[in-house]
């Protein structure tokens, strides 16, 4: 039987000091035998995500407080990828990653909490709190803050839909007047929540439903919702129901990395296929899988990808789709009742809050035949349409469910958006161990594409040249020195993806990054090139003219340059000794914090994770 961890703190006449340290906190002799259980919160007001959670926290250790837990919150940092883009702050991003999930680590090891509530919501949150909550391996519920309601503008032919990716293309059209700019920028970010297409944040949230951690409706379900409320309410019940199940049943198997298993992160990769997510699930999947320990990689997501059809498209890749809309036709569990009908669904899996995924399915799939009136109730929540930062303060309902798997949101295998799936991995000499393209967002025309390579060795090079039409037509963008290791950081790119659309290339010309790409980017871009230019991958070798060949059907990327002409440009890169792989002309100012980011991180095909062996 597993001894509660807090005990080793609130036990014993040599934790005289530290329990006169928890009474200072408000504990009481009743609440050294109870389970202490960690709120690990992450409100800022930086972030739209999270500009609704200080209070959140404390709704759930009430809850947690009447089930006979002890809640002790603290908060993470939480970075706002939007806003942090198109300048040097977009090298935080991916590093404040591992900075999350290390200060969990921190808090729960240096206080022995027994269990975790993770309140996260935006793009790094999620996979921080998910790699610490695997890393730990102590019992685990996800509840994010929920989607940003779907912005909408009134046009000459009607309402249409709008989010963040609208006001930003719209700035760079020279096309578009100031006060066309202004009214999207007004419009296009209307309530608090993660930003409403299947960008990231969404992406990862609806992942944490898909692996078990989080309760239906926890990807979809919009923040501005009073049923949301539920979900806090369910989650800080349930996770002293699994505390107990644990240390006093012995009940390991509601342990993360008894629910985080291999076939569960096939089920995440191919929810994540299936409805087009964005590319950076493949890194922080990657990601969690090493901390979990489980060999899951970039050869089962090309895998996956083959087998996986897209059945389910929201914005960037169609703009009559939101979270919202995905919610009205049964959120993540009405696509995985679709993955599970056309039997590319492990259903054995346990989850958090249903002894199995195919149980949770009978449930609450609104397209089954025994989901519950209850389920049927909860995805008929509606966007309130009323701009608000306040979490659970509007109740407006669909008329109706959107359970029309033939031309609605989410279609069945019959009506898949298409048989192939909405991500591929590409392998060739120009991305050894693979790199990924969001195949959901490419133009039909241009699954097969080549074209002369123009090379920039910074973001901001790149979109320079775009912005002053020095790229043309058939151009294949290489950006590179943008990995992990080379940026450092890992930058998202969408702002040169937005502006090649800006300036009418989006379908005329492809970018090819060892950087990444936000879920906000759509086209012909292909991110997570490894190994990197940094860690002397090919594409630090590459120049300009070279003929780039992209083949998505055959899964192939290459650059058109024989062994011999490749081998001569490596000893050349070798030659330059110390200045070797790196790039020649980018004035960069790197902080001491992200080179020692730099020391440590690998490749994206390793899903950018720590690796100390580099310092020995
Ligand atoms: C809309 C873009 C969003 C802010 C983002 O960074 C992502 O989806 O990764
Ligand atoms: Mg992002």
């Amino acid at each position: 039987m597993p001894h509660y961890r807090s005990r080793t703190t609130t036990h014993g006449r040599n934790m005289a000091g530290a329990r006169a340290l928890w009474r200072a906190t408000g504990m009481t002799d009743a609440d050294f035998n109870k389970p202490i259980i960690a709120v690990v919160n992450s409100f800022t007001q930086f972030v739209p995500g999270h500009v609704h959670l200080k209070d959140l926290g404390q709704l759930i250790a009430r809850e947690i407080e009447a089930a006979g837990g002890v809640a002790k919150e603290f908060n993470t940092i939480a970075i706002d990828d939007g806003i942090a883009m198109g300048h040097g702050g977009m090298l935080y991003s991916l590093p404040s990653r591992d900075l999350i999930a290390d200060s969990v680590e921190y808090m729960a090891n240096a206080h022995c909490a027994d269990a975790l509530v993770c309140l996260s919501n935006c793009d790094k949150i999620t996979p921080g709190m998910l790699m610490a909550s695997l890393r730990l391996n102590i019992p685990t519920v996800f509840i994010s803050g929920g989607p940003m309601e779907a912005g909408k503008i009134l046009r000459s032919d009607g309402e249409h839909a709008l989010d963040l990716i609208d006001a930003m293309i719209a700035a760079a059209n020279p096309n578009e007047s100031d006060a066309d700019v202004a009214q999207l920028e007004r419009s296009a970010c209307p309530t608090c929540g993660s930003c409403s297409g299947m960008f990231t944040a969404n992406s990862m949230n609806c992942l944490i439903e898909a692996l078990g951690f989080g309760l239906p409706g926890n990807g979809s379900l919009v923040a501005t919702h009073a049923d949301r409320e539920t979900l806090f309410l369910e989650a800080g019940r349930l996770i002293v129901e699994l505390t107990r199940r644990y240390y006093e049943q012995d009940d390991a198997s509601i342990l993360p990395r008894s629910i985080a298993t291999f076939a569960a992160f096939e089920n995440a990769m191919s929810l994540d296929i299936a409805m087009g997510g964005s590319t950076n699930t493949v890194l922080h999947l990657l990601a969690a899988a090493h901390e979990a320990g489980v060999n899951f990689t970039m050869t089962d997501i090309d895998r996956l990808s083959r087998q996986v059809p897209n059945l389910c498209k929201v914005a960037p890749a169609t703009q009559l789709y939101h979270m919202e809309d995905v919610h009205r036709a049964g959120g993540v569990i009405g696509i995985l009742g679709e993955l599970a009908r056309a039997g590319l669904l492990h259903l054995d899996c346990p989850t958090v809050h249903s002894a199995t995924l195919g149980a949770a399915l009978a449930q609450w799939d609104i397209a089954g035949k025994t989901a519950t009136s209850t389920a049927q109730q909860r995805y008929l929540a509606a966007p309130g349409g009323v701009p608000t930062q306040v979490a659970f303060s509007q109740h407006a309902q669909w008329p109706t469910l959107d359970a029309d798997r033939a031309s609605g949101c989410i279609r069945d295998l019959e009506h898949a958006y298409s048989r192939d799936g909405g991500l591929a991995v590409l392998f060739g000499n120009l991305a050894a161990d693979g790199c990924i393209v969001k195949t959901a967002g490419v133009d039909a025309a241009n699954l097969r594409f080549s074209g002369p390579a123009r090379i920039f060795e910074s973001q901001e090079d790149a979109v320079t040249a775009i912005l002053t039409e020095q790229i043309q037509a058939g151009d294949v963008v290489v950006i590179r020195y943008e990995g992990p290791k080379g940026g450092p950081g890992m930058q998202e790119m969408l702002y040169p993806t937005s502006y090649l659309k800006s300036k009418g290339l989006g379908k005329a010309c492809a970018l090819i990054t060892d950087g990444r790409f936000s879920g906000g980017t759509s086209g012909l871009s292909i991110g997570h090139v490894s190994p990197e230019a940094a860690e002397g991958g090919t594409i630090g070798l590459i120049e300009d003219g070279d003929r780039i060949e992209i083949d998505i059907p055959a899964r192939r990327i290459e650059v058109m340059l024989n062994d011999e002409t490749l081998a001569a440009r490596r000893d050349a890169m070798l030659a330059r000794g110390a200045n070797a792989w790196q790039p020649q002309t980018r004035q960069r100012v790197v902080s001491a914090a992200l080179q020692a980011y730099a020391a440590m991180t690998t490749s994206a095909a390793h899903g950018a994770v720590r690796d100390l062996s580099q310092l020995r």
